[in-house]
C-alpha cells in the first residue's frame, strides 16, 4: 500500500539574500540535503533535530507549501505542491503560529475555518476534543499561549484529516494540556490518521511516536522506533566507591571511568554487569553509594548527535546508528477516511519566496 507520506532524496535550497541561514555558498544554502523516509498510514512519525536542522524546511515540502530543489515528496500518493487540490482537502496542518485575527472569538474563528472545509466536524466537537469547551466567546487576543495552541489543533482537526502535520503542538501547554494533546493524538492515530510530528520534547516522542528520525544539518542521521534508537545505545551504571577502594579493583569485565571516586560503567548488558557488580560488592562488603543503573534514553541519543558540531550528519559512532539511517522505509498500514483542513499558510511566505525554485 502507498505510504501516507514519502520523501525520496528530498532537497531544499534557499537562495541568496533571503535573510536567514548561514554557510551559504554561491548556489544558496542547502537546508535539506537528500533525505528519504516513508510513513505508513496510521502511524505517528516524529521528526526531531537540533535547532536549524531542517525539520520545518522538510515539513513545508511535505505540506505542499514549497517545492523541493531536488527529490520527490508524496502525500497520499500525490505531489503535495503540484497536486495541491488533491492533497489539501485530505490533510490538516498545525503550524507553529496560527496567526488568527485577534478580534474574532474562538467560535467565530472555528466557524470561519469550518466554512472553508468540506465535511467539517461540528464546532462543539472540535472544541471539546481540544479542551476549549466553554471558551467559545473569548477573543483570540485574550487566549493564553496554551489555549492558542489548542485552537490551532482544533482547526487542524476540523476537516477530519487523513494526514495531520503537527509542528511543535504542545509548546506553551502545561503538563495537563500536554497529556490531553497526547491522548487526542493517540486517539486520532487509533482511528487511522497518520501524524507527522515535529517537537523538541523528547518525552513527547517517547510517549507518542511509533517511529522517529533525527535530523542534523539537513540530513537524517538516526531513525527507527524509540526502542530501536535507545537499544542501540549503551546503558549506564553509576556509583561512588568508598575511600580506599579503586575502580581498578572492579572485576575485569566492568571497564569503568572514575573521577574522584565517582564511577561510571557503560554497558550493553546491563543485567549481567549489574549482577557481577553487586556480587563483587557483596563479597567484599563494599558499599556502592548513589548506585544508579539505567537504560539509555532518547535524550542521550539526541545529545550525542547535537554535540557533533561541525559534522555533516554522517559519521556518527557505530553504536548510535540504527541500521540504514537514511532508508526509513516501513510497511504500509490501514487506510483511514477523512477530509481536509489547513490554516494560515501566510507564516511561511518568506520561506517560499526564498526557495531556489
Ligand atoms: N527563508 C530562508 N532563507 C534562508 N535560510 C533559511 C530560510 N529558512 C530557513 N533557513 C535556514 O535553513 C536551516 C533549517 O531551518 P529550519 O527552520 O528548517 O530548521 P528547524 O529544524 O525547523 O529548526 P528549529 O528547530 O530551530 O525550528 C537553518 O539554517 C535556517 O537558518
Amino acid at each position: 500500500m502507498t505510504p501516507a507520506i514519502e520523501a525520496t532524496d528530498l532537497r531544499r535550497t534557499y537562495v541568496e539574500g533571503s535573510g536567514r541561514g548561514t554557510g551559504r555558498g554561491s548556489g544558496g544554502f542547502e537546508a535539506v540535503r537528500g533525505i528519504s523516509f516513508a510513513v505508513p498510514r496510521g502511524e505517528i512519525f516524529a521528526l526531531l533535530g537540533t535547532n536549524g536542522a531542517g525539520k520545518t524546511s522538510t515539513v513545508e515540502l511535505l505540506e505542499g507549501l514549497a517545492v523541493p530543489s531536488a527529490g520527490t515528496a508524496r502525500v497520499l500518493g500525490h505531489d503535495p505542491y503540484r497536486e495541491r487540490s488533491a492533497v489539501r482537502p485530505r490533510i490538516g496542518i498545525m503550524l507553529q503560529e496560527g496567526g488568527f485575527p485577534s478580534d474574532l472569538t474562538v467560535a467565530e474563528t472555528i466557524r470561519m475555518w469550518a466554512g472553508c472545509t468540506s465535511g467539517a466536524r461540528p464546532v462543539g466537537e472540535a472544541l471539546a476534543a481540544t479542551g476549549l469547551a466553554g471558551r467559545e466567546r473569548v477573543r483570540i487576543k485574550q487566549l493564553s499561549g496554551g489555549e492558542r495552541r489548542r485552537l490551532d489543533l482544533a482547526l487542524a482537526l476540523l476537516g477530519r484529516p487523513e494526514v495531520l502535520f503537527l509542528d511543535e503542538p504542545t509548546t506553551g501547554l502545561d503538563a495537563e494540556g500536554r497529556r490531553d494533546t497526547w491522548n487526542l493524538v493517540r486517539q486520532l492515530r487509533d482511528g487511522g490518521t497518520t501524524v507527522l510530528l515535529t517537537t523538541h520534547y523528547l518525552e513527547e516522542v517517547e510517549a507518542l511516536a511509533d517511529r522517529l528520525a533525527i535530523m542534523h544539518r539537513g540530513e537524517i542521521v538516526l531513525s527507527g522506533t524509540p526502542a530501536e534508537v535507545t537499544a542501540a545505545r549503551p546503558a549506564r551504571i553509576r556509583f561512588t566507591l568508598p575511600e580506599g577502594v579503586l575502580a581498578a579493583q572492579l572485576p575485569l569485565r566492568l571497564r569503568a571511568a572514575e573521577t574522584d571516586g565517582h564511577v561510571e560503567i557503560r554497558t550493553r548488558d546491563l543485567q549481567e554487569d549489574l549482577a557481577v557488580l553487586l556480587a563483587w560488592a557483596g563479597e567484599g562488603g563494599i558499599r556502592l553509594d548513589g548506585l544508579d543503573a539505567r537504560s539509555a534514553s532518547l535524550e542521550e541519543a539526541f545529545l550525542d548527535i547535537a554535540s557533533r558540531d561541525g559534522s555533516s550528519g554522517g559519521g556518527l559512532p557505530g553504536d548510535v546508528l540504527t541500521g540504514d539511517a537514511r532508508s526509513g522505509d516501513a510497511p504500509a498500514g490501514g487506510v483511514p477516511a477523512g477530509k481536509v483542513q489547513t490554516h494560515d499558510t501566510t507564516a511561511r511566505t518568506d520561506r517560499q519566496e526564498a526557495d531556489a525554485r
